[in-house]
């Protein structure tokens, strides 16, 4: 689905990204983990062209991402706010990606349902522009957008941050249905061990913008995580 070849990403001669080769297959559920700098921001704007590599390439489908626009009809994504409208209410915001997407009204309802127990009544008919929510309200928001159109693929970077408990706890059930009854394709970073770690089936640690660890998730991934990070 996704692949990378040689990628490096530099900013003023210092390399902040070097992936030899990474491989995402369709459906895989993947967790990107690392340290602050690790590069995991930098490698997603890659992925999404939205920050193209010193050297490398990333293709989707096998299309060369920063030479084609056909991968962005089936990729969702929500990296930070910046991907916001902000001067548009959550329901303004919907029916604009909605109406790109092709929705009626009833569509868009159908696609919402299942986050309004993580909107928990906070979200939808307040009257408030985005720019006027929390952060993990706007987060709530940009997920939900990301999600709307039913993507092949979605990236979400630190998609647990600036969550209250329980809405990370239905975000991470949100996710695993996503995966399950979906068969969309994850790629996640998070700095929460416990939640990526149920959330994907495969978890790739990042240092200093380099693949040192490539996992399956299983039982003892916590604990083995929890041992790589304690210094
Ligand atoms: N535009 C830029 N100019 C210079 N350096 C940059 C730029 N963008 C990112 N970097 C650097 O690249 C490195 C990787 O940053 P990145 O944001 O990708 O890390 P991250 O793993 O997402 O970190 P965090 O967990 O803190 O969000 C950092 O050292 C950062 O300072």
């Amino acid at each position: 689905m996704i692949a990378i070849t040689n990628i490096q990403k530099a900013y003023n001669g210092r390399t902040v990204v070097n992936i030899p080769e990474l491989v995402i297959n369709q459906g895989e559920t993947v967790g990107l983990v690392g340290n602050n700098g690790a590069g995991k921001t930098t490698l997603f704007r890659m992925l999404l062209d939205l920050i193209r590599p010193t050297k490398g390439e990333v293709f989707s489908k096998g299309i060369n991402v920063a030479l084609h626009e056909d991968w962005k009809a089936y990729t969702g994504s929500h990296l930070d706010e910046g991907f916001l409208i902000d001067y548009l209410t959550p329901e303004e915001y919907f029916k604009f990606i909605g109406d790109l997407q092709g929705l009626s009204a009833g569509d868009l309802s159908e696609r919402l349902a299942p986050f309004l127990d993580l909107f928990n009544g906070e979200i939808l008919n307040q009257k408030k522009y985005i720019r006027d929510f929390s952060k993990g309200n706007q987060k709530k928001i940009g997920v939900a957008a990301a999600a709307l159109s039913n993507p092949e693929i979605l990236i979400l970077d630190e998609p647990f941050a600036n969550l209250d408990p329980s809405s990370q706890i239905r975000l991470k059930n949100l996710l695993k249905g996503l995966r399950y009854q979906k068969n969309m394709t994850l790629l996640i970073s998070s700095h929460d061990l416990s939640h990526v770690i149920e959330v994907c089936e495969r978890i790739v640690i990042l240092e200093k913008g380099e693949i040192v660890q490539d996992m399956v998730t299983n039982e003892n991934t916590l604990q083995e995580l929890e041992a790589y990070f304690t210094v």
